[in-house]
């Protein structure tokens, strides 16, 4: 493939910044990529490691002459160091994230941008629980979708040029506004964090019940839990802090419904649970169905046509 951007900056050097980084220089995407991170350990793991062609000092220094900035730090430091770096930026310069919140983003970094500059909001829906500048793969992204959330009055070669370059590592593509993101994020991921934070939590108060049966005989679901509770506290305190109005209407009407199942089998309604989980298992199969789940098994697929 060929290069897409000639100078791209990372900013923030964990788990999706490198995995961008192999993932560019996989398929040759990007001349020279120069990266920064707050911490200095952190810059000396990338250095060691061969993360970023140049590992800088300061933000400023690693977005000079960048034809492409990409945000990689938590939400909440997203606004301090678009601040930092405005200065430095180069006229006609893209500006991207990566975060998963977009909404307080936009509105944490937009105001500090130069006028002729161009901001292009983007979030990979991909990732792992785990974090830091050596968790990155450069197949993170493949066949994951990246929302792009363009701003009002993006520019279109910029928006199409970002675009481009998330297909080229791997990645599927969608647009959409930064509120309807923040709702579909809220109800596929971050209130489903927040569930599995809160079973974890109970079941490690119960392991002082129980001793290490929690677990000893842990079954897959609850292990999915705990892998997703093993995830970065910084970058999920900063999301729940971030898209607080949608993640608390979604966990309202999770509560209602949780209280209905509550309900249904104190009174012992049997009906009402397996007509629930009968819609439920539907769900499931119709996202298997649809081919839009990369990880289940073929032999689940029902074929079309
Ligand atoms: N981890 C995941 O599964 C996914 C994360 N995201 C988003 O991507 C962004 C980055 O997440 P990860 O790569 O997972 O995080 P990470 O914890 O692996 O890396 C964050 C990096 O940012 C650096 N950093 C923190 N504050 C900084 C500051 N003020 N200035 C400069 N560097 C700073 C840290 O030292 C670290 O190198 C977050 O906004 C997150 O919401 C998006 C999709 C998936
Ligand atoms: O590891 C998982 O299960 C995830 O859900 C990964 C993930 C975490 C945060 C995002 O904003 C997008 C994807």
């Amino acid at each position: 493939m060929s290069v897409i951007y000639d100078r791209v900056a990372l900013i923030g050097l964990g788990l999706i910044a490198s995995s961008m980084f192999w993932a560019m220089k996989r398929a040759g995407l990007a001349g020279e990529v120069t990266g920064f991170a707050r911490s200095e350990e952190t810059r000396d793991v990338a250095r060691e490691i061969g993360l970023c062609d140049r590992v800088c000092d300061s933000a400023a220094e690693a977005v000079e002459g960048a034809d492409l900035v990409v945000l990689c730090v938590p939400v909440g430091a997203m606004g301090a160091v678009a601040e930092e770096i405005a200065p430095a930026l180069k006229p006609g310069a893209t500006v991207s994230d990566v975060g998963s919140v977009k909404k307080a983003v936009i509105e944490a970094v937009g105001p500090h941008l130069p006028q002729g500059v161009h901001f292009v909001p983007a979030h990979p829906m991909a990732g792992t629980e785990h974090s830091g500048p050596r968790s990155g793969f450069a197949e993170l992204f493949e066949n994951k979708y990246t929302l792009i959330v363009p701003v009002e009055g993006s520019d279109r070669a910029a928006v199409d040029r970002l675009e481009a370059l998330w297909q080229a590592m791997g990645a599927k593509t969608d647009e959409m506004d930064a509120d309807h993101h923040d709702l579909v994020c809220a109800v596929t991921s971050h209130t489903p964090h927040l569930i599995a934070y809160t079973m974890v939590g109970v079941a490690d108060d119960l392991r002082r019940v129980t001793d290490s049966e929690v677990i000893k005989y842990s079954a897959a679901g609850f292990r999915d839990f705990t892998r997703i509770a093993a995830s970065d506290p910084t970058m999920w305190r900063d999301v729940f802090l971030t898209n607080k109005d949608a993640t608390l209407e979604v966990l309202g009407r999770f509560t209602e419904e949780l209280f209905a199942l509550q309900r249904a089998i104190r009174t012992g309604d049997g009906d009402l649970l397996h007509d629930y989980f009968t819609r439920t298992r539907s769900i499931r199969r119709g996202i298997i169905e649809a081919g839009q789940d990369t990880d289940a098994p073929d032999f689940g697929r029902v074929k079309k046509g």
